[in-house]
């Protein structure tokens, strides 16, 4: 699947260091996995997690599921060894913790770069993003997200960015406005997507509710989850209704109709239909896809 045609509503932590959890990530219906080399793995644990989490991705079957890995950062000494093993596994994207730079984006560049030759891949083939968690980062969103080709999104860390910013997290979530805001711009700037950050209270069902449905209002492609049972939570946010469905179905009928006229534009209803309205209605189709309201095809299922 082409990285920026993916679903990716819900990227969920797993600890590096807990077999039992890696093993099982696959079963929940995460859009992507993410296995944790970072703040979930204690110093003492940095090899250990590492080696487990390179062999599980060499023994267990993920299914269709984006496997990304969150290494140390590039301030640790474990980052080189991290980016080497998991190269070497065949991990689809890294993540890089605490980015405030596009030179940092460029280093962790460089070293794919040199396991990918290394290991006999194909050079470029392994996924970058960038989780962004101090005001340095915000500032420079915009050049952390067009830092390299590799890169297929940029993600909101709340939590260290809400300590760097002196403050903490809210349920109102106004803290987080303006660096939400920031990513997204510079996201969809760069034609990258945007993730939200995760939501720590698991006993919290409101308001992991109520910040998901804002996080989608504002247009972000999904969220870090660190538990499965927020997977369906956020997947019912992103869940179209019955009625943008039909309305999807008809605008995409419509276009093809007008297309084999030879015209690009086409009203119906008196309503103009043209690009950025056909690409709504095909993220609208692709959503109702992903939580099997359609078929394959975009028809209606038989009950
Ligand atoms: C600020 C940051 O950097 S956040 C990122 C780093 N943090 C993390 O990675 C934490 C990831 N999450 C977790 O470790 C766990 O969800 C915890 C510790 C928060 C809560 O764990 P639990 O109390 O066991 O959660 P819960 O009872 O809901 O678990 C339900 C099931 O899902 C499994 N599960 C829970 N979390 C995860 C996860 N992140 N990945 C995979 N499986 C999970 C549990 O093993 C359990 O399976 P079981 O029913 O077969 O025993
Ligand atoms: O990426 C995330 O949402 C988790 C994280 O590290 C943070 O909030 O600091
Ligand atoms: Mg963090």
């Amino acid at each position: 699947m082409v990285a920026s045609e993916r679903l990716r509503r819900t990227m969920m932590f797993v600890p590096g260091n807990n077999p039992g959890l890696i093993k099982d990530a696959g079963i929940f219906g995460a859009d992507s996995i993410m296995f944790d080399l970072e703040d979930a793995v204690s110093l003492a644990e940095k090899d250990a997690a590492r080696y487990l989490v390179y062999e599980a991705l060499s023994r267990f079957d993920y299914g269709d599921a984006e496997l990304v890995v969150r290494i140390n950062g590039l301030d640790t000494p474990f980052y080189q060894n991290d980016i080497k093993a998991m190269v070497k596994a065949g991990i689809d994207v890294i993540r890089l913790p605490k980015t405030e730079s596009a030179e940092m984006v460029q280093e962790l560049e460089n070293l794919v770069a040199s396991a990918e030759q290394e290991f006999g891949l194909e050079v470029g083939s392994t996924h970058l993003m960038a989780a962004i968690e101090s005001a340095k980062g915000v500032v420079n969103a915009n050049e952390i997200a067009a830092a390299s080709n590799r890169m297929i999104g940029i993600a909101l860390s709340a939590e260290d960015y809400t300590t760097d910013m002196k403050t903490h997290r809210y349920p109102d979530g106004q803290e987080l406005l303006y660096a939400r805001n920031v990513i997204l711009h510079a996201a969809r700037a760069t034609g990258i997507a945007a993730f939200d950050t995760v939501f720590t209270n698991l006993d919290d069902e409101e308001g992991f509710i109520r910040e998901t449905k804002l996080i989608h209002q504002l247009g972000f492609d999904g969220k870090s989850v660190i538990n499965p049972r927020q997977i369906p939570l956020v997947n019912q946010v992103y869940q179209p209704s019955q009625k943008e469905i039909i309305n999807a179905q008809n605008v995409i009928m419509a276009i093809k109709a007008a297309q084999q006229k030879g015209s690009g534009v086409i009203a119906i209803n008196g309503q103009m239909v043209d690009r950025p309205v056909v690409l709504r209605a095909e993220r609208v189709m692709a959503l109702a896809k992903a939580n099997h309201l359609v078929d394959q095809e975009g028809n209606n299922i038989e009950e």
